[in-house]
């Protein structure tokens, strides 16, 4: 039996609230203060107050966690990296602990590298790339082992045998050029710094941007003409379609998400390979705000001169969010989709569906998860149910080996995907339903056998409730827990794993291991995948 730290000071209501960072930032708080207690001591820093800070880890999402010197105070830091000595300005206090903006840097940090990319100082994606990747590495697979341990409830200690049941991140071998997506907006434009001498030149228009958000703002975006973690291809587009609406600005114009005004809203950029020659393909995505044929077509003209564009379509909403996803879409050229091969299948990719984003580290995900699954020839005949399944990839690579794989999704355009990524791939034992994993009503299982393994593939909120108390009653023999949020999925598993006094979630499962993965370098993301065995 594996020893379960009381240590955490999270009680099993706040665990269920988990949303994001903000419990993850307790846990690392709590870390750092159980580290070295001794030197805290009361400190009450006022919002607005400029302090000198000094940077000791990375936690969750890419905050710095840093201390105030002579009190020990912790203070978690956008874009404070550890080693680094900074001044920074208190944006909020959270009862143990404070937010802050980093100021400026006084001794640069430890494990420091030039990062290629001309926007890393400014842009919201790459937030750590001046730090060196065996660095990013070693403190993502702190952050996935100390919410597991801590915030799950799981303790640290070794398994007899088969060693820690934490195991150490396996790294991607691309650092750069990994992202078969990526989402540009269209807006007004912010100027780093750095740009604004440059702001006087006439050459410059605030009117046309099309790039990442700058951190933190819905309406500021940072204009860029290339991003190091898309295709070479992708970048020649992107910076066409930017010469090219900047230009035109007049009928192209970039929509305001202030006023409500304008066009072009996001350009989304895909890539995946003919599924015969293995040629690169691309799909464009403009979203737009009406739609407006004429208006565009100079556009799809000049983009229909890359070989590798094989589809474009129009996304037009009207909605007021910041979303990427039509009312309607319109196709204006090509096939409505693009295909991509993973685990020696063939995947069709529409505008709006899931895809994972780093194909090649996924192949390296999908391994992990299938070894998780524990498949032997047995496993022939059991159900298996792929909840969260978006285009059915991660049940589908595994249909040879199960009797029936039954996907989940809410998606329709993705449970439609993975339907035809079934007969594309002659796969007869995967059937795909439809449906919302965060609205289950009791009738939820009636339309598929109890399950022998289940896959979850839950996004950053990880698992409801409910969903959680089906799979302890389900009875299912394997848990596979595929996560991209470390904090919620360390909820769920305190969940599955523990049982809880005066709740009906009694824990049913052992957890067994905990794999993290670098799918993202650069960026603060991490993702995980949980074994978990039914105990008896
Ligand atoms: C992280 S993706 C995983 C997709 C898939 N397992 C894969 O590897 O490509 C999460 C998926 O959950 C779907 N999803 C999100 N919320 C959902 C909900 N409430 N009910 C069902 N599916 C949901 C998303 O549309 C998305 O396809």
């Amino acid at each position: 039996m594996r020893e379960i730290s009381h240590s955490c000071a999270f009680s099993s209501a706040t665990l269920l609230q988990i949303e994001d960072s903000s419990e993850a930032n307790r846990a690392a708080v709590a870390a750092e203060s159980e580290e070295q207690p001794a030197k805290k001591v009361p400190f009450f820093p006022k919002r607005g107050q400029e302090l000198e800070l000094v940077c000791e880890s990375l936690a969750f999402k890419g905050q710095g966690v840093c201390k105030v010197l002579e009190t020990g105070y912790v203070v978690m830091c956008d874009r404070a990296l550890p080693g680094e000595r900074l001044i920074a300005r208190i944006t909020k206090r959270k009862g143990s602990y404070a937010e802050a903006l980093k100021l400026r840097t006084i001794v640069t940090h430890d494990n420091a590298v030039t990062p290629p990319c001309k926007y890393a100082e400014s842009c919201g994606g790459c937030r750590t790339q001046n730090l060196s990747y065996e660095a990013q590495l070693a403190a993502k697979e702190d952050q996935v082992h100390q919410l597991i341990s801590r915030v799950g409830r799981f303790g640290r200690s070794e398994e007899s045998g088969s060693g820690s049941y934490l195991k150490p991140i396996l790294p991607c071998a691309n650092q750069y050029h990994y992202r078969n997506k990526m989402e540009f907006s269209f807006g007004t434009r912010w100027l780093p710094p750095n740009e604004f001498v440059k702001n006087q030149s006439p050459d410059i228009k605030e009117d046309f941007a099309l790039g990442l958000h700058v951190p933190g703002s819905y309406d500021k975006i940072l204009d860029i003409r290339e991003c190091l973690l898309q295709h070479d291809v992708a970048n020649q587009i992107l910076l066409d379609v930017h010469t090219f609406c900047e230009t035109h600005r007049n009928d192209l114009s970039a929509y305001d998400t202030k006023t409500h005004s304008g066009f072009l809203r996001h350009l989304t950029l895909r890539s995946g390979h003919d599924e015969h020659t293995g040629k690169l393909q691309v799909m464009v995505n403009i979203v737009t705000s009406v739609h407006h044929p004429r208006v565009i077509k100079p556009l799809i003209e000049k983009l229909v001169t890359y070989s590798e564009v094989t589809s474009i379509v129009n996304n037009v909403t009207s909605s007021m969010a910041n979303t990427g996803v039509g009312e309607k879409q319109y196709l204006l050229y090509g096939a409505p989709a693009i295909t991509e091969r993973l685990r020696g299948l063939v995947f069709e990719i529409s505008a709006n569906s899931f895809f994972q984003t780093n194909t090649s580290q996924a192949e390296v995900l999908y391994e992990v998860v299938e070894k998780a699954c524990n498949l032997t020839e047995a496993s022939s005949e059991m159900n298996m149910l792929d909840l969260f399944c978006g285009t059915g990839t991660i049940g589908l690579s595994m249909a040879n080996k199960v009797n029936h794989v039954y996907g989940y999704e809410l998606v329709q355009e993705a449970v439609a995907n993975a339907r035809r990524n079934a007969n594309r791939n002659n796969i007869l034992n995967a059937t795909f339903i439809q449906g919302d994993l965060n609205k289950l009503t009791s009738g939820f299982g009636a339309n598929f056998p109890r399950p022998d393994i289940i896959i979850a593939d839950p996004n950053r909120p990880g698992m409801h409730p409910k969903l959680l108390q089906f799979i302890l009653k389900s009875g299912a023999a394997r848990v596979v827990y595929v996560s991209c949020n470390p904090a919620t999925c360390a909820r769920d598993l305190d969940v599955l794993c523990h049982s809880k006094d005066g709740s009906d979630l009694a824990g049913g499962y052992r957890l067994l291991s905990v794999q993290p993965i670098d799918m993202f370098p650069h960026t603060p993301h991490v993702e995980c995948v949980c074994a978990l065995e039914l105990s008896n």
